[in-house]
């Protein structure tokens, strides 16, 4: 059985369609959820959550339906929000018991599973003290913390990442990998960097403004080729000059605003994202080729002078 499954999901907001026709299939193990800001990850989430409809189309999580199922998933699931959710005047240890009480354990087993997960997220020695005053990676870890107290089968983190620095990001990579083989539960992470995803993930899923663009193992994706196809909406020349000047390998492709990069490192697909975002230009494409750079340039020469 698939963790998830998915079929035909579409939700609109208004005029925005925030997923549009999506089938995707995610195996149990730790699954990367990429996109940028925008793409519909937490849309996804929150209907996989039962937590929102969708306009049209099915999903199920372990087998559930997320749109009649939803009680029962919110007890095999545990879900990590995106936003700020802590409160501040009350310390990670009665948070989490209170946390696990709704989520219907029995008091005393909620003070076993608490103590045990905030060992698991290191903040064992913290736990008696006011959230307000924590650091954001500790508050990160709370929210971690809570979306595992009540032992589920698979996690949805939102963005666990967001706002740490770059040991925070590796300290919390890590521990979403460990949630998964120390403890075999699934894990669904999203993230805007396709880096940091694909180095904890068995499968990654990418979407872009609401549309499937690629679900694959990790590995596959990883030997699959060595070049992608990138398309802005304007201004190409300055992205690839800024690209250029990080070390990047780029050529010119079809069309003005259309270049290929050599993905020598999977950190060449942050580059690209940054790049785009730091010149506020649209970016409408990024596409894996089977090719190899050389490959392309031989085409083109052949093209010109064939
Ligand atoms: N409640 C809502 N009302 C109106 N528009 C919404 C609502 N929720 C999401 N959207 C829109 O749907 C699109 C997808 O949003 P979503 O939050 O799912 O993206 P995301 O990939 O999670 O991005 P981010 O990381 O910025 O949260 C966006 O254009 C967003 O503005």
């Amino acid at each position: 059985m698939q963790a998830i499954a998915t079929q035909g999901l579409t939700r609109t907001f208004g005029s925005v369609t925030a997923l549009s026709q999506l089938s995707v299939e995610m195996p149990s193990g730790v699954v990367g959820l990429v996109g940028a800001n925008g793409a519909g990850k937490s849309t996804l989430i929150k209907i996989l959550l039962g937590l929102l409809a969708p306009t049209s189309g099915t999903a199920t999580i372990l087998g559930l339906d997320c749109l009649t199922d939803g009680l029962k998933i919110r007890e095999l699931v545990g879900y990590m929000p995106e936003s700020e959710c802590l409160p501040p005047d009350v310390s990670a240890t009665e948070f989490l018991v209170h946390m696990g009480r709704m989520s219907g354990l029995p008091t005393d087993v909620s003070r076993e599973r608490t103590a045990d997960t905030l060992r698991h997220v290191g903040l064992y020695e913290e736990r008696y003290r006011p959230i307000g005053g924590y650091s954001t990676g500790m508050k990160q870890r709370v929210k971690l913390a809570q979306a595992l107290v009540h032992d589920p089968k698979l996690v949805l983190l939102d963005e666990p990442t967001n706002g740490l620095d770059p040991a925070g990001r590796d300290e919390m990579l890590g521990l979403i990998q460990r949630i998964s083989t120390d403890f075999g539960i699934s894990v669904v992470v999203t993230s805007h960097l396709l880096g940091e995803l694909e180095r904890i993930s068995d499968h990654l899923v990418v979407i872009e403004a609401g549309v499937l663009q690629r679900s694959t193992s990790t590995a596959a994706a990883t030997t699959m080729s060595s070049v992608v196809l990138v398309e802005v909406t304007e201004r190409a020349v300055e992205v690839i000059a800024r690209l250029t000047a990080s070390g990047a390998k780029v050529v010119a492709a079809e069309t003005a605003q259309t270049f290929a990069v050599e993905v020598a490192d999977e950190r060449v697909l942050d580059d690209i994202r940054g790049a785009v975002a730091d010149l506020d230009v649209g970016l409408i494409r990024m596409q894996r080729r089977r090719h190899h750079l050389a490959e392309m340039f031989q085409a083109r020469e052949e093209a010109t002078h064939g």
